[in-house]
C-alpha cells in the first residue's frame, strides 16, 4: 500500500489522520480559526473555500491561502471548493472550478486539493495533472447527502477515482438506516484490501454514521474529519474526543 506524505503527515499508515475544516466567511474569521486550530491535535486542515465570501476573486483566495500557511506552518492545508450539488455552499462553472483549483495548486500555498470526481473525466484529469506538476496531491471526492449506494457502486466510484489518477479517493454517504453504515464499512474494507493501491477516505455521515468516522484503522479509511468549532458535515465529532478514540483503537491493534 502506498502512502501519501504531505509535509510531515503520512496518510495511509498508523492511526487515521485528523482533518479539521475551516468554514469561515471572511479572511479575519478564517485566520482566527486557524490560530485556534494550531493548539489542537490536528494532522491536516481543510480550508472550505466555498464558504469564503471572496472565493470568486482568485487573488483574495491566494492571499488568504498565503496567510493561512503562515499561521499553520507545518500543518498541511487541503483546499476544497465543495459545490452545491455535492452539499457545499456555492455553485461554480466547470471552467472557473478548474482555473481556481489549478491556480491554488500552483501558488505553493496549499499541499492538497479536493477535486469532485463527477466534474467530468477530462477536466478532472487536467486538474490532477496540473496539481501533480506543481507537487500538490489530489483527493478526489464524491458525496451523497441523501442515501448510501450499494456496496459495489461505492467500490466502483472509488476505483474510478483511482483510475483518474487521484492520490486519495474519498466518498461520504448518508445512511438511511443502520445497515447502510455496515454497507459503507464493508465497501471500505473490500476496496482497501482488494483494489486500492493508495489510501482511501470514507465516511457514513450523521449520528448513525459516527462509528465510521472512528474505525478507519480497522476497516481501511486513512483520514477522518473532526470539528474544532463548526462542523462542515453532519456527524463530525470534536477533535479531542476523536483523537482519544482513534488512539484507543490504534493501541489495541
Ligand atoms: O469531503 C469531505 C468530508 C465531509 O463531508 C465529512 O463528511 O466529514 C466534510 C467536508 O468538509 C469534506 O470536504
Amino acid at each position: 500500500m502506498n502512502t501519501v506524505q504531505v509535509k510531515n503527515t503520512v496518510i495511509g499508515e498508523g492511526r487515521p489522520k485528523i482533518c479539521v475544516p475551516i468554514v469561515g466567511k471572511t479572511k479575519t474569521d478564517i485566520l482566527e480559526e486557524a490560530k485556534k486550530i494550531t493548539t489542537l491535535p490536528v494532522d491536516v486542515v481543510e480550508w472550505r473555500i466555498d464558504w469564503f465570501d471572496d472565493v470568486f476573486a482568485t487573488e483574495k483566495v491566494l492571499e488568504t491561502a498565503k496567510e493561512l500557511q503562515e499561521v499553520l506552518k507545518d500543518i498541511p492545508v487541503l483546499l476544497t471548493f465543495r459545490t452545491s450539488k455535492e452539499g457545499g455552499e456555492k455553485e461554480i462553472s466547470v471552467n472557473d472550478y478548474a482555473a481556481l483549483n489549478i491556480a491554488a495548486a500552483q501558488s505553493g500555498y496549499v499541499d492538497l486539493i479536493d477535486v469532485e470526481a463527477f466534474t467530468g473525466d477530462e477536466v478532472v484529469k487536467t486538474i490532477i495533472n496540473a496539481a501533480h506538476e506543481a507537487g500538490v496531491k489530489v483527493i478526489a471526492s464524491n458525496h451523497d447527502f441523501f442515501k448510501t449506494p450499494e456496496k459495489e457502486e461505492i467500490i466502483r466510484r472509488l476505483c474510478m477515482m483511482q483510475e483518474l489518477g487521484a492520490d486519495i479517493p474519498k466518498i461520504a454517504v448518508m445512511p438511511t438506516c443502520k445497515q447502510d453504515v455496515i454497507t459503507l464499512l464493508s465497501a471500505t474494507l473490500e476496496m482497501s484490501e482488494k483494489y486500492a493501491d493508495r489510501p482511501i477516505i470514507t465516511m457514513s455521515m450523521a449520528g448513525t454514521g459516527v462509528v465510521s468516522r472512528l474505525t478507519g484503522e480497522t476497516f481501511g479509511s486513512a483520514l477522518t474529519f473532526g470539528a474544532a468549532s463548526k462542523a462542515s458535515a453532519p456527524g463530525q465529532v470534536g477533535v479531542h474526543e476523536l483523537k482519544q478514540v482513534l488512539d484507543i483503537i490504534h493501541s489495541s491493534l
